[in-house]
């Protein structure tokens, strides 16, 4: 919340940018999507003979019109994160930048709506510190959570924070960043649900689930080609972090509202060479303003491939599934994905048949996939669900700011 307008005896704060007409002591006012509210404070101006009894009303105003809405989403390193961002931002439209005149290695990217924060800026021991005390990243210890609340917590109520910059090229803990509450606040990274304060300032979380053939697949693909990183550094490294991500990062998926899970194809006997992928979105029902995409009919187990006279498929061709499920005791909704899209502009046959996605307009999905069609991932299940997710997250963003700026109005004529 920001203090946007004073108004009577005193001018606190003459550089407010509302002009609304005071009224009533504790109204609160309709603005749009956001809400104000309007307070009295009652004072007392003292001079040497006399106390004399003044007050002042403050409206305060939620930034951009609301709360900021914070969304979670945990991955192991070169797990996807990064990709999934670029697209959730590109559904909000505008381009994500780090923030300008900054730290040129931040890793924090803001947009018009979204402003990315990577939870690798809350390691409490830098490069050194972890070599020193024998601790990797992912281990809780080499994290300072207590300050990653309070100021996750500061951001959601609209405050600006001084945040820490983790120095990925350098290994220090550079100077803080200015991080002003956005519309909506993404903290991404290899902890966002551990801590239950943290998790619990979550509007939504997801959880990025690659399996250890694809991660492997992954890893040899970006760093051995692109790195220069021998394979043998490769597997060392995947297998230095196992423990601890199967100790503190996997674990985190219970919590999560949606997991894209990404597993070798099963339409190629015994492959394991993580190029066709079979990839699974689980959606948790029950969640407040979160309806999970189905296929065919909502409810029902469905098996579908896809292939034919309306989309191209060559081998080992696409196979969808759908169905109702439990993930770690919950009722979830699964829509699977098996295999690769020949022909991106074929990808409407299939949004067709696809219900809950939450687009604006008919072809918005594939829309989006062309527009990104060289990001990895976009022949298949992953770029897929990632655009659908983040269009759910669209979705529940627009849904949880009307029902805030429903709530105070409604409290008005009461
Ligand atoms: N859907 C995908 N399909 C194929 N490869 C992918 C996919 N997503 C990511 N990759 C591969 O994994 C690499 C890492 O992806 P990305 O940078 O998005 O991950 P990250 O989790 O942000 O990584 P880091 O935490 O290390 O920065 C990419 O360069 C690419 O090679
Ligand atoms: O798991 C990670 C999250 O991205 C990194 O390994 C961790 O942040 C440490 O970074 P670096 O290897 O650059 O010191």
């Amino acid at each position: 919340m920001a203090i946007c307008a004073v108004y009577t005896t005193t001018q606190l704060n003459p550089t407010c940018s509302f002009s609304t007409p005071a009224s009533k002591t504790q109204t609160q006012l309709g603005f749009g999507l956001g809400f104000c509210q309007k307070q009295q404070v009652v004072f007392y101006k003292r001079s040497q003979s006399n106390s004399r009894r003044a007050s002042v009303s403050l409206i305060t105003c939620s930034a951009g019109g609301q709360e900021t809405v914070v969304i979670g989403l945990a991955a192991d390193s070169g797990c996807g994160k990064s990709t999934f961002m670029r697209r959730l931002t590109s559904v909000f439209g505008g381009a994500a930048e780090p923030p300008k005149g900054g730290n040129p290695d931040s890793n924090t990217l803001i947009s018009d709506t979204t402003t990315v924060i990577c939870l690798d800026d809350y390691h409490s021991l830098d490069r050194t510190g972890r070599k020193e005390k024998g601790v990797t990243a992912l281990d809780p210890r080499a994290n300072n959570f207590d300050l990653m609340y309070e100021q996750v917590k500061a951001i959601k109520e609209g405050k600006a924070v001084d945040k820490p910059i983790y120095n990925h090229v350098s290994g220090l803990l550079d100077p803080p960043e200015l991080i002003k509450p956005p519309k909506i606040l993404v903290i991404e990274g290899l902890h966002p649900m551990y801590d239950q304060r943290v998790r619990d300032l979550l509007d939504f979380s997801i959880y990025l689930d690659i399996s250890n053939e694809v991660k492997f697949a992954w890893k040899i693909q970006r760093d051995m080609a692109e790195r220069g990183h021998s394979l043998e550094s490769i597997k060392a490294s995947i297998e230095a972090r196992k423990p601890d991500f199967d100790a503190y990062i996997d674990p985190q998926k219970q919590y999560a509202d949606a997991v894209i899970e990404v597993l070798p194809t099963q339409l190629i006997p015994g492959d394991n060479e993580g190029k066709v992928l079979r990839v699974r979105l689980i959606m948790k029902e029950g969640v407040k303003f979160f309806n999970p995409v189905y296929l065919f009919d909502e409810g029902s187990t469905i098996s579908w491939i896809p292939c034919g006279r309306k989309l191209t498929c060559s081998y080992p061709g696409i196979k969808f599934t759908y169905g109702p499920d439990t993930y770690f005791g919950n009722e979830v909704s699964v829509l699977e994905m098996d295999g690769q899209f020949d022909r991106l502009d074929e990808l409407i046959y299939v949004e067709s048949h696809l219900s809950n996605i939450s687009t604006k307009f008919y072809g918005e999905v594939t829309q989006q996939m062309l527009k990104l069609s060289d990001f990895p991932g976009s022949n298949n299940g992953t770029g897929l669900f990632q655009t659908i997710v983040g269009l759910k997250i669209r979705d529940l963003f627009e849904q949880l700011i009307a029902s805030k700026a429903k709530t105070p109005v409604e409290a008005t004529k009461a």
